[in-house]
């Protein structure tokens, strides 16, 4: 019989319960005992109700308190020495996770780094790893959850992060040396693991290796099959689903399909072709897992369709060599669609969450198994709805379609090249050397969130919460001005988040109540739905650029989302290509830059954090990426005056090998996070002798740690090692919205010292003292 299976499920609860629980206990609201007791009835929950939907492999150790990577190094022992003098258990590992402050005696340790999980918005903790890195197994937290769950009756399928994936996502610190060759010093660990797993009763264990789906490394394809061999080894009777998602395997299907494991789990959304070539490559023993479900996206899949392919494996394999699964982790998506009351009905009825996804998963499986007639009306059903969204009137704007068809190259660039825009810039906004900003947003405080809260609820009316609003643009503004900082931002207090707040205001857009995906650690986002052609109603930010504008003489900052990251960060319609999408989205942001500079605004941010993730996962997909997204900000953005400043910001990734990318956005200004990998980044725009302004980040926002005003100054002198003085530009990495003002009160005073002292070494004159009003 053909089993439906599960590779992830969301870990946060369907109320959020692990990222309040998480949120009590790092504020001493609670103890260690208390978070326990909420995240082990979120695993029993989320076990009992994958099986309760028909689910026979139901996934184990897909929870985790903060991230799965985290989790994963933490078993093999990979402890940074920075974090080994603290107790093992919870402390050492939220220090790894968030860091520890500096304070009195007890001497303080940045994060591990965080970066993007592949393609997704979810963001992973970075192994660091030495060249003389010893493995032990360090937790036991795959069998522990094993055992937790057949307490309840539940066989569960284990999943490990993967010893190649490891080892690939992991930072080499130090010598000169690849971490992928310590793979026969961690196998070890692997291989206890799966014994005692197997010891446990567990009959399968899905390893996942994702980095499988990107350009690997020569040497990592040849030692997957000494490492399988081996794992295979200690599994012993246990069977191995071998889980590769994201993409398909090219090339290196064979290979994969060779390795002695019972079965390889393919994403067939992603690399639907992949599908006949398992089928003629894969071994008698074998079996296949179809990853037929999108784990990536919320629409209702194309379920007769799916069905067809999962027929013709049947045919060939037999039905007993298939599983049925999502594409990926259900991770990505959102818990349950059952309370999105507010969504239009005909809208909700073309998408499926999480839990509706293993509903499309089983029902596939019972189509293999039993016959189309079976489940005659389901499909029935699932065509009803994908014909009516395919029918449907509001997906189409002719007007949009036609304004688009009539962009010209004029629009997308500047109209000076960027020295002649500078002088223009310098004349009508003159700014000191070095000159200090931040990244947009200020602290997101319980009583920001609250008054939202409360406004949505409708128990605080409009005028109410805008006055609300208002008071907090004047104090930002004018605790700016006292601190000395020389282009302010009003704050974005009104945003709920970035891209969600851009979705409310654009046509085009649905968004949920509760649709919440981790990003990171505790933290979620509510990604909007892009369903239809999209368009402005109106100005969107103009007002409350216009009003905080008017309180200071110094330039504040129009702050804007950018096209590419309100595309990645959406859940986005699936029937056109994202690059038309993201065509639209870069409109309708064009006519908000533009209205922002006839409002007197001189200086406009367009952020473009997702540039990067946007990135094909193989190397020879991305430049029709990247020329695709550099058109798109380019349009976005090239409609103002040279005299206007655009600006532009990216954080969460490596940007060494999109340098040129980055460079042909010809944003004026660009800050970027640098601070966690210690200006390493800066590297490539000395190499690329990256022409415009930069603002390296100076300030690790991700950390409750205060830096000190040397700290800052070390930093800027490691800059302005790579880049002019008339180059270079002082600011955090990235928004203030998580911090606490009591953070970033004296952060922001300890940058804008750092720049003044490193302003009078360079120019050996004293500053204007700080204008007050
Ligand atoms: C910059 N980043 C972002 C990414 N993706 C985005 N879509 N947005 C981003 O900003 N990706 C890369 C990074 C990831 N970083 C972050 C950083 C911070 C957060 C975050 O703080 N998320 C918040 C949720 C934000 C939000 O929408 N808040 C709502 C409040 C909703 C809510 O929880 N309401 C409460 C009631 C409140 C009350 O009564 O007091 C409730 O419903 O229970 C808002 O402001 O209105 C988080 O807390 O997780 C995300 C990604
Ligand atoms: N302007 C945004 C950028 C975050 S990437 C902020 O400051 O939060
Ligand atoms: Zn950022």
């Amino acid at each position: 019989m053909t089993a439906a299976t599960n590779l992830g499920f969301p870990r946060m609860g369907g109320q959020r319960e692990l990222k309040k629980a998480l949120e009590r206990f790092w504020s001493n609201r609670s103890d260690a005992g208390d978070l326990e007791v909420v995240a082990r009835q979120l695993r029993a929950d989320h076990w009992k109700l994958q099986q309760v939907a028909g689910i026979a492999h139901v996934p184990s150790n897909d929870f985790s308190l903060y991230d799965q990577v985290l989790d994963t190094a933490v078993m093999a022992g990979i402890f940074p020495e920075r974090f080994t003098h603290l107790p093992a258990g919870f402390e050492r590992y939220f220090a790894m996770a968030r860091g520890v402050a500096h304070e009195g005696e007890r001497t303080g340790a940045p994060a591990l780094e965080m970066t993007k999980w592949f393609d997704t918005n979810y963001h992973y903790l970075v192994p660091e790893i030495g060249s003389g890195q010893e493995f032990t197994l360090g937790s036991t937290k795959p069998v522990d959850e094993f055992v937790e769950a057949k307490g309840l009756g539940i066989i569960t399928r284990p999943v490990l992060i993967g010893p190649v994936s490891l080892l690939l996502l992991a930072k080499a610190k130090g010598e000169n040396f690849d971490p992928i060759d310590l793979w026969p010093r961690l196998l070890p660990v692997y291989e206890e693991i799966l014994r005692r797993l197997a010891a446990a009763g567990a009959a399968w264990v899905q390893i996942d290796e994702p980095c499988l789906v990107t350009d690997v490394a020569e040497r990592a394809l040849l030692a997957l099959g000494p490492i399988f061999e081996r794992l295979a080894g200690a599994a012993g009777s246990m069977d191995i689903l071998l889980a590769t998602y994201f993409g398909g395997l090219a090339k290196t299907l064979p290979a994969v399909l060779r390795l002695p494991v019972k079965a390889v789990h393919l994403d067939l959304v992603r690399s639907p072709d992949s599908l006949q070539e398992a089928l003629a490559l894969v071994r008698p023993d074998q079996m296949l897992s179809l990853g037929l479900v999108d784990g990536r996206n919320i629409w209702k899949g194309d379920l007769t369709h799916a069905l067809s392919l999962a027929e013709a494996a049947a045919e060939r394999l037999g039905a007993d060599r298939l599983m049925i699964a999502p594409s990926c982790s259900l991770l990505h998506v959102p818990f349950d669609l059952e309370g999105e009351t507010g969504l239009d009905p005909e809208l909700r009825n073309w998408l499926a969450f999480a839990r509706q996804k293993l509903d499309e998963v089983t029902l596939i499986a019972q189509g293999v198994a039993s016959g189309r007639t079976a489940i005659a009306a389901a499909l029935a059903e699932n065509e009803a709805a994908l014909r009516s969204r395919r029918d449907s009137p509001r997906t189409r704007s002719l007007e949009v379609r036609r304004r688009l068809a009539a962009v010209t190259p004029e629009e997308l660039a500047r109209a000076h090249p960027y020295p002649v825009r500078k002088a223009a810039q310098r004349e009508s906004t003159p700014l000191p050397i070095l000159p200090t900003t931040t990244i947009g947003s200020f602290p997101q405080t319980d009583e920001v969130r609250k008054a939202r809260a409360l406004f949505r609820s409708g128990k605080l009316r409009a005028d109410e919460y805008d006055a609300f609003l208002k008071a907090r643009v004047v104090e930002a503004i004018r605790w700016q001005e006292e601190v000395g900082l020389d282009v302010l931002v009003h704050g974005e207090f009104e945003r709920n988040d970035m891209v969600e707040y851009f979705g409310e205001n654009l046509e085009g857009f649905a968004f949920t109540a509760n649709g919440w995906v981790q990003s990171y650690g505790s933290r979620c986002v509510k990604p909007p739905i892009i369903f239809g052609d999209v368009t402005r109603r109106g100005p969107m930010t103009v007002d409350w650029a216009r009003f905080a504008q008017a309180l200071t003489l110094r330039p504040v900052k129009g702050m804007l989302t950018g096209p590419v990251t309100i595309l990645q960060w959406s859940f986005v319609r699936d029937d056109q290509p994202r690059r038309e999408t993201c065509r639209q989205i870069a409109l309708a942001i064009r006519d908000e830059v533009v209205d922002l500079e006839q409002a007197g605004i001189r200086v406009i941010q367009i952020d473009e954090p997702a540039l990067r993730e946007g990135l094909p996962l193989r190397r020879a997909d991305w430049a029709e990426y990247l020329r695709w997204a550099v058109d798109a900000f380019r349009l976005a953005s090239a409609g103002v005056r040279d005299e206007t400043q655009i600006h532009t910001h990216m954080c969460y990734c490596e940007f060494n090998d999109i340098i040129d990318s980055i460079a042909a956005l010809d944003a004026d200004v660009i800050s970027i996070e640098t601070s966690r990998s210690q200006m390493e980044l800066l590297g490539a725009f000395a190499d690329f002798r990256y022409p415009n302004e930069v603002g390296p980040g100076v300030y690790d926002i991700h950390s409750p740690r205060v830096p000190s005003p040397q700290q800052i100054e070390r930093l800027l002198d490691g800059a302005l090692a790579v880049l002019s003085p008339e180059q270079l530009w002082v600011n955090p990495d990235c928004g203030l919205k998580t911090r606490r003002w009591e953070e970033v009160k004296p952060a922001l005073v300890a940058l804008v010292a750092a720049a003044q002292a490193v302003r009078q070494r360079l120019e050996g004159v004293a500053e204007p003292a700080p204008v007050i009003t």
